[in-house]
């Protein structure tokens, strides 16, 4: 089942037939399958975060179309697309984003909480995501008192609460050392095989990226190359760093 497809989309800031307008994405064709784990990497300014609002539905395309999970984004109305964001996304960032006021159990719980769903719903699905991320002893204490790999993984874990169809990172390893971006990254696989949930992830760490299953390059707005995993995570790591070297963009963050 196709999770992600995007036809010829376009990004151009400003206008186009003023001087001065930016193409950040010229033609972007692409296809992810429901429980593929996919990396973007490409150099600084090729368009990596254009192309993950625009899936993220924060931002519209100037041109084309893009489908998540067979729906259409670029024609939703507001109201519309904040109801599909809830129940088909789930999101991680690089600053984890949790909320300081609250325990990391209601931070997990929020998403629950916007979709109403019942108290014994709530708990049931918390426990089994925490558990699984081995945080449930964490489950009392605010954010600022659990370590950074620890924030991660319950921002991992609410991102899962509402079963989305696929799961959109935007450098989910910046703010981690290699110890904690192992863990995160061991979470995602354990997502792949345990949840089937697509994995999206943005990034310039070629140590998260050698994880994935498949990476595609964008330089320009428009894809470069795309490569798959086929034997080692090591073999990878250096056919991704290969990649970027005839891309030139920088490699850094190698652990
Ligand atoms: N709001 C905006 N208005 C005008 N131009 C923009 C805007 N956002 C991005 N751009 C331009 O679009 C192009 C793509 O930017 P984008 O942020 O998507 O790149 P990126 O690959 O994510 O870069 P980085 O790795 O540095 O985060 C760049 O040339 C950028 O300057």
């Amino acid at each position: 089942m196709e999770i992600v497809r995007t036809e010829r989309l376009m990004k151009i800031y400003g206008d186009h037939q003023q001087e001065g307008a930016t193409t950040a994405l010229d033609g972007i064709n692409l296809s992810i399958q429901k429980g593929e784990f996919v990396a973007i990497m490409g150099p600084s300014g090729s368009g990596k975060t254009t192309l993950l609002n625009i899936l993220s539905g924060i931002d519209k395309p100037s041109a084309g179309s893009v489908r998540i999970a067979g729906d259409e984004l670029s024609t939703m109305e507001k109201e519309e697309l904040a109801l599909f964001r809830r129940k088909t996304l789930g999101f991680v960032f690089q600053e984890f984003n949790l909320l300081d006021s609250l325990t990391i159990k209601e931070n997990i719980y929020l998403p629950m909480v916007l979709e109403k769903k019942s108290a014994s719903q709530m708990e049931q699905k918390a426990d089994e995501l925490m558990e699984l991320f081995g945080i449930r002893h964490l489950q009392n204490k605010y954010p600022y008192h659990v370590s950074g790999g620890q924030q991660q993984r319950a921002a991992v874990t609410r991102a899962l609460v509402n079963e989305p169809d696929i799961i959109l990172a935007d450098e989910p390893t910046g703010n981690l050392d290699s110890k904690s971006s192992t863990a995160i990254l061991e979470c995602f696989e354990e997502i792949i095989t345990t949840l089937q949930t697509t994995i999206l992830i943005v990034t310039h760490d070629v140590f998260a990226a050698s994880y994935c299953q498949k990476v595609i390059f964008i330089k320009d707005g428009r894809i470069h190359s795309q490569i798959n995993k086929k034997g080692s995570r090591k073999q990878f790591l250096d056919q991704i760093m290969d990649n970027l070297a005839v891309l030139g963009g920088k490699s850094h963050d190698v652990h």
